[in-house]
């Protein structure tokens, strides 16, 4: 019998973490990790500057020895295997090409020093950029003479090139403009799809998370703290780190019976903390109101966000849609929210 295990999805599992931890001295950049990725998933690990994602994905990738935890492929016991001998390929933020080489000397650059004859490399090397979808033209074109998004793909060409089981990218769009970063995201979720690889991807947008991801990892100073699908997430933050992650929320804290910052009594089923979304504080309606005076208004487009001060002095915004005239600065209005939007986190 295969030792490999099937996860929810049904789908057996390729890379298993059990209890995989990084220090660098007393600094503990990644505390224990376990984790099932199961094959073809696009998981995400997101989380602010230095909370240990580089560190997770260059464990997985080999790149960096564990100093606790074993990691298993389909099975087998890898922990100690170097990144060469792994069936994966890393794409990094900075895309390390050789510019002063041709697009085609950078995709078969791996399959030369195997020893791949020539023709053979050629061949491959035309499929890959196909499947990135770069005209075949570009073979002898020296990558100096690549936009930025080409180059973003002539990188994937040469990650795909040894056809790797589990592809690994650095925050690979980070550096880009926003428009071609919404291109390359929408591109790079087809190509998972196209190619059916599992993916592990790192970012800090939660926003490219949530576009790209199966699933999305959450990582909050070297611990990772919640695990879910992009709507998981979104629907129950496992605290209010995660919650304040996903954008602007309204964290109202709690004691006992009472939300002291709009003094509102509540039934209280059980949280310290009610992340109150703002699209889910509105004028005039709801279970809990209060008054709240208008701060700011910043029109977004279709929606407006209204910054929101409470009677005893506690900040809060409220996105709403339609008309905004009457929600003039300096006005005070009822706004409200309903008792089941409240999400409860305890810490
Ligand atoms: N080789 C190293 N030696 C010592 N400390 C390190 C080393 N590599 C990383 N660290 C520390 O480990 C912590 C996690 O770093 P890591 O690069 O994994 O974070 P990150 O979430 O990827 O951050 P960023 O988004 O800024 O890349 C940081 O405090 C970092 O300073």
């Amino acid at each position: 019998m295969m030792a490999e295990t099937a996860t929810q999805s049904g789908r057996p599992v390729i890379l298993s973490l059990a209890g995989l931890s990084k220090s660098f001295g007393d600094m503990r950049a990644v505390k224990p990790v376990t984790l099932d990725i199961p094959e073809g998933e696009f998981l995400t690990i997101v989380g602010p500057s230095g909370s240990g994602k580089s560190t997770l994905v260059r464990l997985l990738a080999g790149l960096e020895a564990p100093t606790e935890g074993r990691l298993k492929l389909r099975g087998e016991d890898i922990t100690s295997i170097p990144a060469n001998r792994r069936p994966t390929a890393m794409v990094f933020q900075s895309l390390a090409l050789f510019d002063h080489r041709s697009v085609g000397q950078n995709i078969e650059f791996a399959m030369k020093m195997k020893g791949v004859a020539p023709d053979a490399r050629k061949t491959r090397a035309l499929e890959l950029l196909r499947l990135v979808r770069l005209p075949e033209s570009y073979y002898d074109r020296p990558v100096t003479q690549c936009s930025g998004g080409e180059k973003q793909r002539v990188a994937l060409a040469r990650a795909f090139a040894s056809d790797p089981e589990i592809l690994f990218f650095d925050e690979p769009l980070s550096a880009i403009d926003y428009r071609l970063r919404k291109t390359l995201e929408v591109e790079l979720k087809e190509l998972h799809q196209r190619t059916g690889r599992t993916f592990v991807y790192i970012t800090h947008s939660l926003e490219e998370a949530m576009v790209m991801s199966d699933r999305i990892a959450i990582m909050q100073a070297g611990e990772l703290v919640q695990i879910g699908t992009p709507a998981e997430i979104y629907g129950r933050p496992a605290n209010r780190f995660v919650a304040s992650f996903m954008g602007e929320v309204n964290i109202l804290a709690v004691e006992g019976a009472a939300f002291p910052d709009i003094g509102r009594p509540i039934e209280n089923p059980g949280g310290a903390y009610a992340v109150l979304r703002p699209e889910d504080l509105q004028p005039g309606t709801g279970d809990i109101r209060a008054e709240f005076k208008v701060t700011q208004r910043l029109l977004l487009g279709s929606r407006t966000h209204l910054h929101l001060e409470s009677a005893t002095g506690a900040a809060f915004v409220s996105e709403i849609g339609g008309t905004v005239e009457a929600f003039a600065v300096g006005t005070t209005h009822e706004f409200g929210f309903a008792r089941d939007s409240v999400v409860w986190v305890d810490t």
